[in-house]
């Protein structure tokens, strides 16, 4: 029997112009090009739609990497954009960068005009598009809508976080929050009954809670939008392993848990996909070589993740001086802004004993990999709690802002593989590290919990439901 010619299907992929969402949804997309395989009509091929600065800042890091299969397309495209030496910064904070995507997702803006050069193309072998969109970029969805192109969401985070989210029409309905503010009415009062076998959580992890009184307004105010816009959608990708909780929802949009997609390890792709990586800054390898004269199990990584505001300078002074205090070996990403808040002399004095090293921004999973790094002291981003989970490492847990705290939750309270620091003095330090690193049963416990998300039959599962995904937008 002849063998039909699959089609091409286009799948337009909307990131969130931060490491943390693109790293995801770069994955996604490897995992996309994999999964002609698994289907008899189609292949996959992937365009990631990035803001122009977004694709500027990418082309010009030097670590990146990408599948030539998966196209980076900027918005607007380059032609219509100003010449690069007049281009403007970057938009520097969350309502800046959240004020210039929408810009370009208005009826009138650019990612309209090039999702409908795509949907135009009248090629024999071309079986349709169809967008992905992270849901904080959620006016993309009515991107898709004008187009009339199918749209999922995409949610970079954990499950339990998204939950969070949509429970809030059900905060304001049980009188937890206030509807207009999101500001809890009882600080500290508990959240239940949002998945089964959740963590604690309390109204104080609630993601929106960052900065000031109007700064927290405004993030609840970007949030109902978000969660406004998800409904109109059919289904969510979740990076979430799908045997992370056991979750029965018969709500738009239908939840598929497809995750955790991490470097090296997507669910459908486990050796092509680590090729695949972009990189906002350069990554200071030489960090390596110096872990390779550290002791086993003896060096503490720190690292603070890439998007949200570091600790604050008071903060950095006092790890520091703990540091120095309890002599504990240390691998310490610090950006060269965030180092004014260091004690006078400690650079200096890091140079010469060689006893820790700063580096602006390290090879993350070469370092989490590594035998000499016992314990990662992580902000608890998403991306980082999966990558410590694969490396099997024990996590010292200092959560920042946003779904930080709900992650903490999960991984000191319900997976315990980790321990809540809860400040930078030097008893603080001195106790949590020897809470964590004392813990006899976590190694276990990690590797149970690397094998309830990222074995072999969480695999299996997350592959079925991004073939269901397929099935259900197609
Ligand atoms: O020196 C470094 C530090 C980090 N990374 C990588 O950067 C990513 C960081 O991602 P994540 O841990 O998720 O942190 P953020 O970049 O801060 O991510 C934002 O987005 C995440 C997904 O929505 C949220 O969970 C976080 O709270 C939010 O701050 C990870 O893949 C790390 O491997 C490096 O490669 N080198």
């Amino acid at each position: 029997m002849m063998k039909m010619k699959k089609k091409v299907m286009t799948i337009l992929m909307v990131p969130y112009p931060a490491q943390g969402h693109l790293t995801p949804m770069l994955h996604l997309a490897s995992s996309f090009l994999h999964l002609h395989d698994h289907n008899d009509y189609y292949t996959f091929s992937p365009a990631l739609l990035l803001p122009h600065f977004l694709h500027r800042q990418i082309s010009a890091a030097t670590t990146t990497n990408v599948d030539p299969r998966i196209f980076l397309v900027p918005i607007p495209p380059p032609d219509e954009e100003e010449q690069s030496a007049a281009a403007p910064p970057p938009p520097g904070d969350f309502f800046a960068i959240d004020k210039a995507i929408e810009e370009i997702t208005t009826a009138a803006g650019q990612m309209e005009a090039v999702v409908r050069r795509y949907v135009v193309i009248n090629d024999e072998d071309a079986a349709g598009v169809c967008m992905v969109v992270d849901l904080l970029v959620s006016s993309a969805i009515d991107v898709a809508r004008r187009c009339g192109v199918p749209v999922a969401g995409f949610w970079p985070a954990a499950l339990l976080t998204y939950r969070l989210i949509a429970g809030i029409p059900r905060l304001v309905a049980a009188g937890i929050i206030h509807p207009h503010s999101g500001i809890p009415k009882h600080p500290g009062a508990p959240i239940i009954d949002l998945l089964p076998d959740q963590p604690p959580l309390s109204t104080d992890d609630l993601p929106w809670l960052i900065g000031s009184p109007a700064a927290r307004k405004a993030r609840f105010k970007f949030w109902t939008k978000a969660l406004n816009r998800s409904t109109t959608l059919q289904c969510l990708l979740v990076n979430s392993s799908p045997d992370e909780f056991h979750h029965h929802q018969h709500q738009q949009p239908q939840v598929l848990q497809i995750g955790p997609l991490t470097a090296q390890q997507t669910p459908i792709a486990s050796s092509s996909s680590s090729s695949n990586r972009i990189t906002f800054w350069d990554q200071d390898s030489s960090c390596l070589q110096w872990l390779d004269t550290q002791k086993p199990n003896s060096v503490l990584y720190i690292s603070f993740g890439s998007w949200v505001g570091p600790i604050g300078e008071p903060k950095v002074r006092s790890l520091a001086t703990s540091l120095d205090a309890i002599g504990i070996p240390f691998l310490w990403v610090l950006g060269p802004t965030w180092r004014q808040g260091l004690p006078r002399g400690f650079e200096h004095d890091l140079s010469v004993s060689q006893r820790g090293r700063l580096v602006t921004w390290a090879p993350q999973m070469e370092v989490l990999k590594h035998g000499a790094v016992g314990c990662y002291l992580t902000h608890c981003g998403w991306n980082s709690t999966v990558e410590a989970v694969q490396c099997r490492k024990r996590m010292l847990c200092f959560p920042v802002a946003g779904d930080q705290f709900v992650n903490c939750r999960n991984i000191v309270e319900k997976w315990r593989v980790g321990v809540e620091l809860s400040g930078f003095g030097r008893q603080e330090l001195e106790e949590g590290l020897e809470k964590v690193m004392g813990d006899c049963e976590m190694n276990g416990k990690l590797e149970s919990l690397y094998e309830l998300s990222l074995g072999k039959e969480a695999k299996c599962r997350a592959v079925a439901n991004l073939i269901a995904f397929v099935d259900l937008l197609i």
